[in-house]
């Protein structure tokens, strides 16, 4: 069996990368599987352990990076997020292809280390709509959307680093365009 391809998608939070994810991870053409994370933040209402994420402490996290059992990890915005490295190696191995859902520096990380990524980074429209979503979002306060959004123009500056750049302006176009691109990187592998 052919192994899995591996996938990142990344952008500023706020852009809508979680609301296009949801759209094309229907398409069973696809072959998804995708990578729950850990991290040291606080579940949000409606967040799920094990589903949205593995909701873990400091020190569990530190532990698992000391243990190498992260294929990438960062610190963003006062918490860990990092990806479970055995669980995407399994996944892969079965055949899957792994979604990744993760911000810039982890993408750096993972780009490194698994040079034949498809890297995807979702951009857009404009800073000012970038804005308005993740204070329409209504999930963080102030302080930390203000963090949040300090950050963005910096993450912006890594888009050369990315294969694949996809503006959302409409998600389900955005969806659209990622499903082509997976569809077109899946036909390539099989005919390898
Ligand atoms: N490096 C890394 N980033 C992650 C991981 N999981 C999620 N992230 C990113 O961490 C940032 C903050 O995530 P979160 O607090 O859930 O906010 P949201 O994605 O903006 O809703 C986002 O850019 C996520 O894509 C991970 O395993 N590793
Ligand atoms: N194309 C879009 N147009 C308008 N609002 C959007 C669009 N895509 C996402 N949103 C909204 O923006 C907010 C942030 O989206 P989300 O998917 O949580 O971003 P991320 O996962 O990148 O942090 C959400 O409230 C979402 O409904």
């Amino acid at each position: 069996m052919k192994r899995g391809l591996l996938i990142i998608l990344s952008g500023p939070s706020g852009v809508g990368k979680g609301t296009i994810r949801k759209i094309f991870s229907e398409d069973e053409r696809l072959n998804l599987a995708y990578s729950t994370s850990m991290t040291t933040r606080k579940p949000r209402e409606g967040e799920q352990d094990g589903v949205d994420y593995f909701f873990t402490t400091r020190e569990e996290f530190e532990k698992a990076i000391e243990n190498g059992e992260l294929l990438e990890y960062a610190e963003f915005v006062g918490n860990y997020y990092g990806t479970p490295l055995k669980e995407v190696n399994r996944l892969r191995d079965e055949g899957k292809n792994v979604l990744l859902e993760i911000e810039v520096q982890g993408a750096t990380q993972v780009q490194q280390k698994c040079p034949d990524a498809i890297s995807i980074f979702i951009v857009p429209p404009s800073m000012e709509e970038l804005e308005r979503r993740i204070r329409g979002r209504r999930t963080e306060p102030e302080e930390i959307v203000q963090q949040r959004l300090a950050k963005a123009s910096n993450e912006m500056k890594m888009v050369y680093q990315y294969k694949y750049i996809v503006c959302n302006d409409d998600p389900q176009l955005a969806a659209e365009l990622i499903e082509t691109i997976i569809l077109r990187h899946i036909e390539l592998e099989e005919n390898k």
